[in-house]
């Protein structure tokens, strides 16, 4: 019976902005980072759960102080009288000190904290299983997984019998999709080559590279200058053809009536998606937006930061692809509240990566989603950003353009002890060199 004795946190930090990877028109210098969660045991095996959070760099200090403060809800606590209803225990810690929710409530730096808690309980759970968190969720009966989730604010759009019948609805072909997927692996695409502070020489050397490699699906930043966007659009353009997918992110730069002028200007380029095209908070703008739009597709997800504003985004029509984020969100309960709420409405989920960590998380979300939820590939690609990955214990490995399946028990977020002294922020060697 394994008690969490002790919450650890640190502030970790990459220097990113040196090489300026990550760089969008909103983001001009991020510094990946990591609030990274330690639940320590007394399992005497040296078992511990590993979360983090993602930040891009300033205010990562400010996670790690909200982190501090919800720690005193799971410290002493039984793993299995946690885990016998999560759901329960996701309650407690968005609800259960009310002082504390009134900094967000479910929003903020203490979401973004209860994201890194959250998960670190998922990676602790799953390895006391021995198996990856997606096969834990897959493996576990529908009852008890409606057990882990909180419904509350969205059963006006979903209730938990109905997400039942949701998970039951494709039991039958799990096994195949299972087999099909540890075969072939989750389709992606990759962010890599699109970063706005990439001068064209090296976007065009990247593009060309991943092409090689086997990528399909290709997504650059635009929002900055429009003719600069444009011709960064036609670069890639002609390094990837127009067989293969081009999605453009603008990363919340335009008010609505800009960013339809400015799509409609890029439209000659066939974007698949405008990514976060005006503010992440205005659901009623991304409905308009993809209502003059018509045939290029609206995604946005990445800030948005509960299951509520989810839900309105799909009641309001305002989503053809909804990118749910592993940390943003209070950890994966609540990514799962979103991924029924988006079979529900029949919305693909391409979950976003784009940051430190992201990838090795989200890997979990979507074979979960094809295996047990959506059982479609349909409009379904998954985010890669090439960063970073030598820091995990387990990180991802893509083949082809594809994740292939995670087998370490866990959820793949452990960083390297190493690492972790190299970017501790401030005193880590990392940051005592620039
Ligand atoms: C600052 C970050 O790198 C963002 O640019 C990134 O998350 C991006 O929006 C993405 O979609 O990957
Ligand atoms: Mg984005």
């Amino acid at each position: 019976m394994t008690t969490i004795t002790r919450l650890e946190v640190q502030d970790i930090r990459f220097p990113t902005s040196r090489s300026l990877d990550g760089s969008d028109a909103m983001n001009a210098a991020p510094d990946y980072s990591a609030t990274y969660v330690t639940l320590h045991t007394d399992a005497g095996n040296g078992l511990s759960g590993h979360g983090l959070t993602f930040t891009i760099g300033r205010g990562n200090e400010i996670c790690v102080k909200a982190v501090e403060s919800l720690a005193y809800l799971i410290e002493g606590r039984r793993l299995d009288d946690i885990t016998t209803e999560m759901g329960r225990f996701w309650r407690e810690l968005t609800s259960g000190d009310s002082q504390l929710r009134w900094i967000g409530p479910e929003k903020g730096a203490i979401h973004l904290a209860t994201a890194a808690i959250v998960n670190a309980v998922w990676d602790l759970w799953a390895k006391t299983e021995g198996k990856p968190v997606w096969k834990l969720l897959v493996d576990m009966p529908p009852e008890q997984l409606i057990r882990c989730l909180d419904f509350r604010f969205v059963t006006d759009a979903l209730t938990p019998e109905e997400a039942l019948g949701l998970l039951r609805r494709n039991a039958a072909g799990r096994a195949d999709r299972e087999r099909e997927m540890r075969e072939q692996g989750y389709p992606a695409y990759t962010t890599s080559a699109g970063w706005l502070g990439y001068d064209d020489d090296k976007v065009r050397r990247l593009a060309r590279e991943a092409l090689a490699e086997g990528w399909t699906h290709f997504k650059q930043k635009v929002g900055g200058n429009l003719e600069e966007d444009r011709r960064r659009a036609q670069i890639l353009r002609e390094e990837i053809g127009w067989e293969r997918a081009l999605m453009m992110d603008a990363n919340q730069m335009w008010d609505v009536d800009e960013a339809i002028a400015n799509m409609r200007r890029l439209a000659e380029f066939d974007p698949l998606w405008i990514e976060e095209p005006t503010s992440p908070d205005d659901i009623l703008g991304h409905a308009e937006i993809r209502r003059r739009l018509g045939s290029i597709g609206v995604a946005t997800g990445e800030h948005c930061h509960n299951r509520v504003m989810f839900k309105q985004l799909l009641q309001a029509g305002a989503l053809d692809y909804c990118q749910v984020d592993a940390a943003r969100l209070g950890g994966l309960n609540e990514v799962i509240v979103v991924l029924l709420l988006a079979a529900k409405h029949g919305v693909p989920v391409c979950p976003h990566a784009g940051g430190v960590g992201l990838c090795e998380y989200v890997q979990h979300v979507s074979l979960f989603d094809y295996i047990a939820v959506s059982g479609s590939l349909e409009g379904r690609i998954l985010e890669y950003v090439d960063h970073l990955h030598e820091h995990f214990l387990h990180p991802v490995t893509i083949r082809n353009g594809r994740y292939q399946v995670p087998t370490a028990p866990g959820y793949s977020i452990s960083l390297h002890p190493e690492s972790l002294s190299r970017h501790l922020y401030p005193d880590g060697a990392a940051w005592q060199d620039g």
